[in-house]
């Protein structure tokens, strides 16, 4: 047993996986051996989910199977409306809901076990994680509608599962720019390596927990602004630098002065610009040409420069992709629950690859507190 203490088990192997590989130095990642830039060009969410589950990009029979039985299980039932509308009456934080519902979902999944004989059943938890995949659009959708006083939109099955989450969050169809650009979005962010979020769902898979046991805890480990939580503070961040009136660079300087961290640089992993950061930036470049407003984009653009001059750090995942989601309208604080719609797909992914070769992950601390401490009952305390 090795006595060397790595804090955030930063540089630590594991478990071996096959699902995603990442090149921290080159800026490089991939999905089962598909570049990501590759597979937001020319394959869909569902496609990519496809792909982290079976192995193999699907064929169009494949596809049109695995899709058409995903979108119908979009819908949700009855005690699941009744908690989201609780939830939206209390003005809960959409990730706090987001968490509860998934965790409520199993109520009503028939195949929902905590019989360690069948928890692991890969073809059943197939079926569980398409239909977790296919209800958490629904859920947050009809959460950000009835917070406002809206009623929630019932999904369509004949939309792509990008399309379909515009639709109800909106209660209008996307045009296909829209549309696509978002379903880039769930494609760049449906896998990453063994990310925080991602450990915490093996973690609890590994004590042959259920599923939904699994994405409830990643949800929760997703929400930090550590994580998944950057990319709606670098909303915050962009809006708190036009509201000063001052020059982003300025701004910047300012924060890093006080001490502050700048949400959507540094990784863990990249020593350079996260390659989903230069795809989400094209995006937002893309989205205020067409707007004819390159405010927020250059903002962006002017704190990354300031950043890497000063800090050295590259923007990650979550730095461009909150300009490109406040482009489309979408509200700040659902990017992180967006985020846990699209992760959802590699989630499950790693916990079916745990399930298959399960071991209890277990680590340890060295222990730095007193060893002979005499115990005083609690009378004489
Ligand atoms: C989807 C995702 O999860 S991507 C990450 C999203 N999170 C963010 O964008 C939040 C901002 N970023 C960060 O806090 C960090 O870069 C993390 C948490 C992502 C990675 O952190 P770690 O690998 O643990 O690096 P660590 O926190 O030790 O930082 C190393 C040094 O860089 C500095 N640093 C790292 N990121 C930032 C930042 N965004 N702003 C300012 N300084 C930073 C730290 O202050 C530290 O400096 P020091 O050694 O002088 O104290
Ligand atoms: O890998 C990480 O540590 C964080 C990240 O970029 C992700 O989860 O997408």
């Amino acid at each position: 047993m090795s006595d060397d203490l790595k804090r955030g088990l930063e540089g630590v192997l594991v478990a071996e996986s096959e699902l995603s590989f990442i090149d921290g130095d080159a800026g490089q990642l991939i999905y089962r051996g598909y570049d990501i830039a590759d597979l937001a060009d020319g394959a869909s969410y569902e496609e990519v989910v496809y792909l982290l589950w079976y192995g193999h990009l699907p064929n169009r029979d494949e596809l049109e199977e695995f899709s058409s039985a995903m979108a119908s299980e979009r819908a949700l039932d009855a005690n699941v409306h009744r908690t989201i509308e609780a939830l939206a009456d209390a003005d809960e934080n959409p990730m706090a809901a987001l968490r509860t519902v998934v965790s409520q979902l199993s109520a009503n999944d028939a195949e929902a076990t905590f019989d360690a004989e069948s928890v692991t059943d890969r073809e059943a938890n197939i079926r569980k994680g398409r239909r977790i995949t296919a209800k958490i659009p629904t859920a947050l959708a009809a959460f950000a509608r009835l917070r406002n006083g809206n009623d929630p939109v019932a999904p369509r099955e004949d939309l792509s599962h990008a399309a379909n989450f515009l639709y109800m969050l909106n209660d209008e169809e996307p045009d296909d720019v829209l549309a696509d650009v978002f379903d880039q979005a769930l494609v760049l962010h449906a896998d990453h390596g063994l990310n925080a979020s991602t450990f915490s769902a093996m973690v609890t898979a590994s004590t042959l927990a259920d599923l939904h046991s699994a994405v409830t805890s990643a949800i929760g480990t997703l929400a930090g602004s550590l994580h998944g939580g950057a990319n709606q503070n670098v909303m915050r961040m962009l809006q708190e630098v036009d509201e000063s009136g001052m020059d982003p660079t300025e701004w910047v300087k300012q924060a890093l002065d006080e001490g502050k961290r700048v949400a959507g640089f540094g990784h863990r992993v990249y020593n350079v610009k996260d390659p989903r950061a230069n795809i989400l930036g094209e995006q937002s470049e893309a989205l205020a040409e067409a707007a004819g407003d390159m405010k927020w984009y250059d903002y962006s653009v002017a704190v990354e420069e300031y950043m890497l001059e000063e800090k050295g750090l590259a923007p990650n995942v979550d730095f461009y992709s909150a300009s490109t989601y406040y482009q489309m309208g979408i509200p700040i604080d659902i990017y992180t629950p967006i985020f846990a719609m699209s992760r959802v797909g590699g989630w499950i992914a790693h916990v079916l690859e745990q399930y298959e070769d399960n071991r209890l992950i277990r680590p340890r601390a060295r222990y730095v507190g007193p060893r002979d401490q005499t115990f005083v009952p609690l009378g004489e305390r």
